[in-house]
């Protein structure tokens, strides 16, 4: 049998979706006062009307106070048109809320893999979402009228006559216990309602998605009768929730219709003994007629069926958009997940780097911080350094720990979290500093458009000079000379013959610092060391993100990522001092020389 789902994480959503209505909540709240007051009076007016009125002989009295009851019911019709402005701020606002709950619930859960979601479960839950805003709705609508009736109906019968009021209390209070008692059937039962249909839902698709497999190997017969099986569990599931809602019958008759008669029955031999007044006994019977048992009936009917429908959904949706808590970060109003990729806290040591004082041309480093969105934890946090003006700085360290993100703020082309980059006091742009990274890109037109690209102004010595420097001589000659048309560069050059033109292209340029980050991947060893030893040679700064050990051990200083602190030294100190370091040594010592991709002669 299917358990009742908790019902708590169901009510904490749908209360901390519906924080910040308060306001309409309060004018909601102070209207269904005004509504309640005939529920209130009437029987107690009515009572009035005719023991001090009709029954007395004095019609004007008792029509005086038919007249009262008239003003509230109008007073009641106002409000009951009034209510439904402030309904719809509380709402609106609700499905917004859940909505957003949701598709962050949804993506937390992709990323983080720790539920299957998918576009298809944000499309099915958002429907829910509707759902939920239409029962909510359709509640305030109905059982907030009915609560404030039950309640003023009662307490008028009470302050008509006690006695009376005991007769009606008592059947309808066992009435209202044997409901809740049912209710809780009721839910088990559409539970079990809302997984019959889903599995339709889910067996009909599979089947529709699958017909042409299902065709092939024959197997229509068991394709139909899965999707029958799981037709008739719904349909027998719905049946159950029928038959569970038929015990609001016996509910109303127990707490409407006996008190009924009961006041009937009693009444005659309790105003012949004295004590109650035919008034309060026609006045009982309003109560009861006019507002209890119709209360009742809605209770039972309708306001069931949307709470028990409530419930299930606000707790299906509760568990869709559950986001877990991250210790000192607020999951409201805009939750935030946890960190998506490999964090590291970086801040080189004084001692390391700032005892360096900058120069004019230095790239300095200040207290750096870089997130990839408002929500992702820290790339790289209070990072201090200075690479002086003419440094070759290798930056080494595991993948993933953020020397491209690194090597992207060194070149002004990502914007710091926190912090800042600056040459000459003034924040980096892209131009003074050249970055090249990995994916090397020529674009069609002639050898010499690509190369100059960066230069346009260049004389051919200097192009001579810079292709001769990073080993591009014979390339160039090979595609027919600085003349010579690419159509196709992505086509027809190979990945390293790329990598060798956006080399030269950078060797050329008047960048002062050059960022190469893994620009040497698909050169061969010799080719890599050429390229390399040119640009340490190059007037102007080096940085280079490293993927072997060679490039590191020709740097002047290597910069470590990897943990909390990142460390600083030459290649020599680092592989005496720092274990990571010399783990990270061994690891490339022991990967195999790789075979040489096409620098020169080599297509991919
Ligand atoms: N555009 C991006 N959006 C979100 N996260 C990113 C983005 N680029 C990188 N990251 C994440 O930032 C972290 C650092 O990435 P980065 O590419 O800087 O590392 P790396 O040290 O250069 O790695 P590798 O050596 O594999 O190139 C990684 O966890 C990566 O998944």
């Amino acid at each position: 049998m299917t358990e009742i789902a908790d019902w708590r994480p169901g009510l904490r959503l749908l209360r901390a979706a519906l924080r910040g209505t308060r306001a309409p909540v309060l004018r909601v709240a102070a209207w269904s006062a005004v509504e309640a007051a005939p529920a209130l009076a009437s029987g107690w007016v009515l009572g009035r009307a005719l023991d001090q009125g009709f029954l007395d002989g004095r019609p004007a009295t008792g029509l005086a106070w038919l007249t009262l009851l008239g003003v509230l019911y109008a007073l009641r019709a106002a409000a009951e048109r009034a209510v439904f402005e402030p309904l719809s701020h509380i709402v609106e606002p609700l499905r917004d809320e859940l909505v957003r709950r949701l598709v962050h619930g949804t993506l937390y859960a992709a990323v983080h893999r720790v539920r299957t979601a998918d576009a298809t479960d944000v499309a099915r839950l958002t429907g829910q979402v509707e759902a939920v805003r239409g029962i909510v709705g359709a509640l305030l609508r109905t059982a907030r009228p009915l609560a404030v009736t039950l309640v003023a109906a009662l307490t008028g019968l009470a302050v008509l006559d006690p006695l009376l009021a005991a007769l009606v209390g008592v059947p309808l209070a066992v009435a209202v216990v044997v409901f809740l008692v049912s209710m809780r059937t009721v839910i088990r039962r559409r539970q079990s309602y809302l997984a019959a249909e889903e599995r339709v839902a889910a067996v009909t698709g599979e089947v529709l998605a699958a017909g042409r497999d299902i065709t092939a190997l024959g197997a229509e017969e068991r394709a139909a009768s899965d999707v029958r099986d799981a037709a008739d569990a719904s349909v027998a599931t719905a049946l159950a929730v029928a038959r569970a809602s038929a015990v609001r019958a016996p509910v109303v008759l127990l707490g409407g219709r006996l008190p009924v008669l009961l006041i009937l029955l009693t009444g005659p031999a309790l105003v012949q003994r004295g004590g109650v007044s035919a008034g309060a006994v026609v006045g009982a019977v309003m109560y009861v007629t006019v507002y209890l048992v119709p209360a009742l009936e809605l209770m039972t009917g309708s306001v069931a069926g949307y709470w028990s429908q409530l419930r299930v959904l606000s707790g299906r949706l509760a568990a869709a958009s559950d986001v877990p808590d991250v210790p000192g970060v607020s999951n409201d109003p805009v939750p935030v997940p946890a960190p998506v990729s490999v964090s590291v806290s970086v801040s080189v040591s004084a001692q390391d780097v700032v005892a360096e004082v900058p120069r004019e041309g230095d790239l300095e480093v200040r207290n750096l911080t870089f997130a990839y969105g408002p929500h992702a934890a820290p790339v790289l946090r209070g990072l201090d350094l200075v690479v002086p003006s003419g440094d070759n700085l290798a930056i080494v360290g595991p993948s993933g720990i953020g020397k491209s993100t690194l090597a992207g703020l060194l070149a002004g082309v990502e914007t710091p979290l926190d912090g800042t980059v600056t040459m000459a006091g003034q924040p980096v742009r892209p131009g003074r500093v050249a970055l090249l990274p990995q994916e090397a890109y020529v674009f069609p037109g002639t050898v010499g458009d690509n190369l100059r690209y960066l230069a346009p102004d260049l004389d051919t010595a200097a192009l001579d000079r810079a292709v001769a420097a990073v080993g591009a001589r014979e390339l160039v000659a090979r595609l027919g000379g600085y003349d010579a048309e690419l159509t196709d560069p992505a086509g027809t050059l190979s990945s390293g013959e790329r990598q060798l033109i956006a080399l030269a292209r950078v060797y050329a340029s008047p960048a002062r610092v050059v960022v190469l980050d893994e620009a040497t991947s698909h050169l061969d060893m010799a080719a890599e060391a050429v390229a390399e030893t040119a640009f340490a040679a190059r007037p102007g700064t080096l940085v280079v993100i490293a993927h072997r050990l060679t490039t590191a051990a020709r740097a002047r200083r290597v910069l470590l990522l990897d943990g909390e602190r990142p460390v600083l030294g030459s290649h020599a100190e680092l592989s005496a001092t720092s274990p990571a370091y010399a783990a990270l040594v061994g690891h490339w010592t022991a990967q195999a020389p790789r075979v040489p991709q096409g620098s020169r002669a080599g297509r991919p």
